[in-house]
């Protein structure tokens, strides 16, 4: 890792802050970054983009003053991107600031070519675009986040790291499907695996909890946000994950349905009607969670359990169900399984869905302590037993802070 220099000539003054954007379909986080010390100096999130509702929360800088709130319609990234570069402006960190070094941006979808952070050329931009059919959601609005940064700051390295790049070591048994090889390499149909860079910093994390090396150690990452993921990772290399050609495959996410055979798509253009749009929409905005009960707040979720709600009690049956299926598949694919992490704003937080995806499992060596398992906290900690054959941890993940580490390094030479 790179320290920059604050003492001798060459290296005096030069900028040592990291910019970093997570462009989702309708928020985007920001945070900046001091590189010297890794800290962060402000941060926000700009929320529901394009509704009526949009909403802005400012974290400035540690002493200077009280996190800001705006709300109000915002009608695209751009517009969200302008107002949090004002908000920065306003704590004397504008994006005008000779001190920033780059800016590093979530890319969602890398296809087969990226597997490394890159710097975003025209020519690099139109390959990210080209990416828009396999990531329809996320591929936009990184877009958006980047040519906003590029015209509010044209000198400046922008960096872009992909969510697909630490799936790219699966092997090719894992990362193919079984359907006709010519048609899938003719359209670059393959499993690319996302949310990558939050799998690659908390499995490194839950082998520090544990005291190793990543080489020395078997880890199941769930990541469990609005999107949702599991992942295998052998030695800190990944070898699966659930999520495939686009980031809908796999559990059971907030608005996704995760995986259904694949006849469904046929079965509602041909009996209902429906058009590849129509059906579209319906698997990644209309099913998952919000599908079979109108939430996706686990909170909410969680709330309407404990009422007795049968169709929220379903929603949570079959969310925790499918996670348990990973589980399993994952035990087998690993073959030694050092940790089970939980992670992301699910998996960080709630101890009923923990609970409940490792009930039963004791035969795996999967228990986890109730104690443990209550306490809140944002550190990563253990929440198994000490007898337990297999760790279970909950690590927050910090997709800025690996984004901003993978930008500098690209750029501080
Ligand atoms: N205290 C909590 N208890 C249970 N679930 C929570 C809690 N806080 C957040 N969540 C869940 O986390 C989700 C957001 O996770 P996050 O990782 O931020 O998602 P994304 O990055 O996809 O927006 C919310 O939709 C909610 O379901
Ligand atoms: C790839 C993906 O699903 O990302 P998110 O969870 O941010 O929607
Ligand atoms: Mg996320």
């Amino acid at each position: 890792m790179t320290t920059p220099n604050t003492e001798g000539t060459a290296a005096a003054g030069s900028p040592s802050r990291v910019l970093v954007l997570n462009s989702g379909s309708s928020s985007v986080k920001y945070q900046l970054l001091d590189m010297s010390d890794r800290s962060r100096l402000a941060s926000g999130l700009v929320e529901r983009i394009g509704e009526e509702t949009s909403r802005l929360v400012h974290t400035p800088p540690p002493g200077a003053g009280a996190v800001r709130e705006r709300e109000g319609r915002i009608a695209d990234h751009d517009e969200a991107l302008r107002a949090a570069a004002e908000e920065l402006a306003a704590d004397g960190l504008g994006l005008d600031s000779p001190d920033l070094a780059a800016i590093g941006h979530r890319v969602v979808h890398g296809g087969l070519r990226f597997t490394e952070p890159t710097v975003i050329t025209d020519e690099v931009l139109k390959e990210i675009e080209r990416l828009v059919p396999v990531a329809p959601l996320h591929n936009p609005a990184n877009i958006t986040g980047i040519r906003t940064a590029r015209a509010l700051r044209p000198d400046l390295p922008q960096v872009a790291v992909f969510d697909t790049a630490f799936h790219a070591t699966m092997p090719e048994y894992a990362a193919r499907y079984a359907i006709d090889v010519e048609t899938a390499d003719a359209h670059r149909i393959r499993r690319y695996g996302f949310h990558g860079t939050s799998h690659a910093y908390v499995s490194r994390k839950a082998a520090a909890l544990l005291g190793k090396e990543p080489a020395e150690v078997n880890v199941i990452v769930l990541h469990l946000g609005n999107g949702a993921s599991a992942s295998a990772v052998a030695g800190g290399r990944c070898v699966e994950t659930s999520m495939g050609l686009t980031p809908l495959e796999g559990l059971v996410m907030g608005t996704r349905s995760g995986d259904i055979d694949p006849a469904v798509t046929f079965h509602l253009k041909r009996v209902a009607g429906m058009s590849a749009d129509e059906i579209d929409v319906l698997l990644n905005k209309k099913s998952g969670l919000v599908g079979l009960c109108g939430d996706n707040d686990m909170r909410e979720i969680r709330r309407r359990v404990d009422e007795g709600d049968e169709r929220a009690t379903l929603a949570f049956d079959i969310y925790i169900h499918r996670l348990k299926k990973y589980i399993g598949a994952y035990s087998a694919v690993l073959g030694r399984v050092d940790a089970v992490v939980f992670t992301a704003g699910v998996g960080e937080n709630s101890g009923p869905v923990r609970e409940a995806a490792m009930a039963g499992l004791e035969e795996f060596g999967l228990v986890v302590d109730a104690d443990l398992n209550a306490v809140r906290s944002g550190v990563p900690r253990l929440i198994s037993p000490d007898y337990a054959r297999v760790a279970v941890a909950v690590v927050p993940t910090d997709e800025e802070l690996e984004i901003a580490n993978q930008t500098f390094a690209l750029v501080d030479n």
